[in-house]
Formats: structure tokens, sequence, C-alpha cells
């Protein structure tokens, strides 16, 4: 496995001279560089890549063991080395059948776990579970963050047209005074729900959220079983979780082999189901499943996780390229790009292999990205015009979810066109004789043409769904999930961990304790004046 990625390389010598728009003088390119899965087309026609070139990839990624270790996570194997767990967030998605197959008596809780949750979500949307005084619950404030967080406010936005419970959820993440006075000034404590979510429940900024918001509350309404009544938690920590106040009733079992930024489809996900119900929720579920099948069954030159995969390791180690655009043209998917953030870069963002050594290669791109055509009007321009290429992920829907037909072709035109001058570019010659077209003189063209020229060559995917439903979220979710998998397995290193939060933690609970005890501590004299001119600053 050494040598992996320097075989990798090598099968790129061919693709760094050429451009991809020469590649489609073959006529059949667009369909066989795509893909049709769960709901979801791919056209990746636009990559820099031609077809030997693919099946040796392909080859390649068969000869690291791929096919073996995608068994491996669908049938429980502890892959998670270093925390000695299993991976099995797919599972959720599955039906019952499979569920017993690979969890034995453990399978009972799961299902178990799922039906409570569905009859929350009927019960307290229909009013049969209501608050302490009686009424109908208004508002569902979730509180937690990172893998407990992003799902849960990507579903929120994305599909605000499922919306069918008439229940309004908010998130709350941050722990910054402002974002908890923001969403406590838009809630009444009477008829407000709040669901804790934190898979170990130390987490410090969800606690102290959860601390201010139960405070808020119990100032509010002067009945003591309020917190018994209005208060929910989902968390592996049951302990915790009862010492803080919540009723065992109320708490939602989460597992050790569903990572956090893999968990929405676990009780994690409850606050969504809570906002497009239980049917929306099991289709989101069902998309994914149809997802997880494809990816399981496929043959890898016709798979959609992989094959992105497989591009995406192609961009980052044989060509060089160190980021990745999530561009999605819909409105509804503002907030993928910092989803995928935290999938993508806390999943890949390492350096050591799964056995420990440290990797001779580049692992997960710089993820980053906005709805279009905003981005347009933004950051694009260094994407067409600076020296650095950045493969881009387009996502498009054929449909919106409103009246506005114009809006829609245009929005969508808009998508094509990035993806085709990203690839085309413009040369010297073609801006110099635009230029003369619109009446300069050759002089004044050749000396603004360079300032037009657009460098091109940048690979993309597109994304199309026919419209953005639970059950397609459901796919694209699971699509990224197994294309980050996919590149954590070729990349040797383990997707799901996330040490690299760790030293941050604990520099800040020593700089916490600098700032209250006046202590100098062994910190850098930047931090200790930081400390000192941030105090007395705030001397009000
Ligand atoms: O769910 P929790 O235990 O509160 O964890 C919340 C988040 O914090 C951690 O530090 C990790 O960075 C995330 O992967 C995790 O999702």
């Amino acid at each position: 496995m050494g040598n992996s990625m320097t075989a990798l390389c090598a099968l790129a010598k061919d693709a760094k001279a050429r451009t991809i728009e020469t590649l489609f003088d073959d006529s059949k390119r667009a369909v066989n560089f795509s893909v049709d899965a769960a709901g979801i087309f791919l056209d990746y026609a636009k990559q820099n890549l031609v077809q030997s070139e693919r099946d040796d990839l392909c080859h390649w990624a068969k000869t690291q063991g791929l096919d073996q270790y995608i068994e491996k996570m669908f049938s429980g194997e502890r892959i998670n080395q270093t925390e000695n767990r299993a991976v099995l967030h797919p599972l959720l998605r599955a039906p019952e059948k499979e569920k017993k197959a690979v969890l034995g008596t453990q399978a009972a809780e799961v299902i178990a776990t799922e039906q409570k949750m569905s009859q929350l979500v009927n019960d307290i949307s229909h009013g049969q579970y209501c608050t302490v005084n009686g009424q109908k619950f208004t508002d569902v404030l979730a509180i937690g963050i990172g893998g407990s967080y992003y799902g849960i406010k990507l579903g929120i936005s994305a599909l605000k047209p499922y919306h069918t419970t008439g229940l309004n959820v908010h998130v709350l993440a941050n722990v910054d005074g402002d974002a908890v006075a923001e969403k406590l000034a838009l809630l009444s404590a009477e008829t407000t729900l709040v669901v804790v979510i934190s898979k170990t429940f130390t987490t410090q900024e969800t606690m102290l959220n959860a601390v201010a918001v139960k405070q808020w509350m119990l100032t509010h309404v002067a009945q003591p079983n309020i917190i018994a009544r209005h208060w929910f938690a989902v968390s592996t920590n049951i302990t915790a979780v009862t010492q803080f106040g919540i009723t065992k009733d109320n708490i939602l079992p989460m597992w050790d082999w569903v990572g956090g930024r893999f968990s929405l489809w676990s009780a994690v996900g409850f606050p969504l189901a809570l906002a497009i119900g239980e049917q929306g929720f099991a289709q989101l579920k069902r998309g994914a499943y149809l997802m997880d099948q494809h990816f399981r069954q496929a043959p890898f030159d016709q798979n959609m996780p992989i094959v992105m995969a497989l591009t995406g390791l192609w961009n980052r180690n044989a060509l060089g390229y160190s980021s990745l655009a999530i561009l999605p043209y819909n409105h509804a998917l503002r907030a993928l790009p910092g989803y995928l953030q935290q999938t993508d870069m806390e999943s890949n963002g390492k350096s050591v292999s799964l056995q420990g050594e440290k990797l001779g290669w580049h692992t997960a791109p710089i993820v980053f990205g906005q709805e279009g055509t905003n981005s347009q009007h933004a950051f694009m321009q260094l994407m067409h015009q600076s020296e650095e290429i950045i493969p881009t992920d387009f996502i498009v829907c054929a449909q919106g979810h409103h009246d506005y037909s114009k809006h829609q072709q245009v929005l969508v035109a808009n998508c094509l066109a990035q993806s085709e001058a990203l690839m085309r570019g413009k040369t010297f010659a073609q801006a110099k004789a635009e230029l003369m077209a619109n009446g300069k003189s050759e002089q004044q063209a050749e000396a603004l043409a360079l300032h037009k020229v657009m460098k091109g060559n940048t690979p993309s995917n597109t994304l199309v769904l026919k419209q953005l439903t639970p059950k397609t979220l459901g796919a694209l979710l699971a699509l990224y999930e197994h294309k980050i998998f996919v590149q954590g397995v070729l990349w040797q290193l383990n997707s799901f961990d996330q040490w690299g939060v760790e030293l941050g933690k604990e520099l800040g609970a020593q700089i916490l304790r600098a700032m209250n005890d006046n202590l100098s501590d062994d910190l850098s004299s930047s931090t200790l004046s930081l400390i000192k001119r941030i105090k007395q600053l705030s001397d009000k």
C-alpha cells in the first residue's frame, strides 16, 4: 500500500498536459461520463479524465481493497480503529431485517427508539403531548453543535416546503450570548419544547447554552415540572442527561457506532422530524437508503460515490488541486457548504495512516462554497482568473417549489454557464478579438486583453435533482457521506475520529482559567497581551 499514491499520480502524466475542452472531441463523452442513481444525475464529463484513466483508477481502487472496506463498514466491523468502534450510520436508514442481521439483539433498542421518536413527533405535532399548561407546542429549540447541529440546520432550511407539522423549529449552536438572546427573543417559554442534542453531553457550548435556556424557562414559567415536560435529550450519556434534570422518559438514545457528523439519521434528526413530520423523515431516510444500495451494488465505474471519490483524489493528489468548491444553485441548499465542511474536513483532514504512520500525500481538500448565483458576485472572480484551479461541485434542481419560472431558468442557465466558463476559459486571442469587435483599436485591445483572459481548465461535477425533496436530500447527503468514506479508505486514514479538535478545547479551558484568575500560565506573550487587552476593553 505504501506506494499507492505514487501509482495513482503516475496515471496523470497525460492529464497534466492537456485541457479538458479537448476531451469533448469524443462525441459520447457526456453519456459515458455520467451516472444516474437514487434520483440524482451526475455529469462528470467536465473532469480532466479519459475512459482509460477512469478504468485505471477503478482498478487501482480495487487493488487498495475498497470492496472489502465497503463490506467491512456495512457489516459492522470496527473500522474506526482509534476509538474501537463500528461505523454503522447507514444501518439507521435500512429496513428492520437488515438492522437485526447486523446488530443482533441491539436492533430491538434501535427499532424501539425509532418508534418512540415517530410517536413523539405525531403526539407533539397533534397536541397530544402538550405543554405543562395543556397547550399545543408552537416552537422547538434544538441545542447542539457540530454533528449535533449542521445536519438539522441543513434539513430545516432545505425542506421548508415540507414543514407540515406547524411547529417552528429553531437551532442554537454557538456559545455566544448574542446568539442565545436572539433566539430566546423569538420564543415563548410557555409553548417551547427544547431538545438538547449532544452525543457526549459534555460539550462546553451545548452545556452552557442548555443551562442558560433552562434558566430562562424557569424564570418565565412558574411551574417546577416544566423541565420534565418541555425538555428532551438525544445522547449516549444517559447519566449526565438525568443529572441535568431531563427525565429518563424524554431521552432518545444514540450509539457509539454513529459518528456525530453522520448522525442526522438517528434521533439527532428528532428536531428535523418535528418540522417535516414522521413521513417526511422516513422519506429522507428512504432516499439515503437508495443511495446506500447503489453504493453497495453498482460497479465502480458506474458508482456515483466512488466516481466522485476517485475524481476527487485525481484532482487532489494527481493534479495537485488543494480546494473543493461546493456551489448549490439552490437557495434551499445554502447550508450545504457548511455542512460538508464538517463532514469532509473533520473526517479526512488528517495526515496519519490507520497504522499510525505519517502519510506522504495530501488528504481532504479545503471545502468552501456558497449558494449560486451569489458566489458569482464574490469569490468566483478568483476561480476564473487567479492561478489557483479550484475543482467544483455544482448542484442544481430542475424544478423549484415556486411559480417564478423565469427565475428558475435564469438560475439553471447561470449554473451551467459557470461550469462551462470554468472549463473553457478565454484565451488572449479571444479576448483581443472580442475587444476589437467592440470597437477598440488593436493597440487598445492588446493592452486590455490580458486582463480579460480566463484560465479555464477547471474541472467540475454537476449534480442534477428533479426537485429538492426529503428523499432526494437524503440521497444527496448519503452520496457525500460515501464519497468521503471512500476517499478516507484510499488515503488510508481513519475518517471517523476527530482528535484534531481536542487541543483547542484544552487550551480553551486553560485560557478561561487565566482570564478569571489572572494567571500567566505557560501561554504565549501574544495570547497574554490579548487577554489583558480584552479584559481592559470589557470593563464597562
Ligand atoms: O454531540 P456532541 O458530543 O456534543 O459533540 C458535538 C461535536 O463536537 C466535537 O468536538 C466534534 O468536533 C464534533 O464531531 C461533534 O459533533
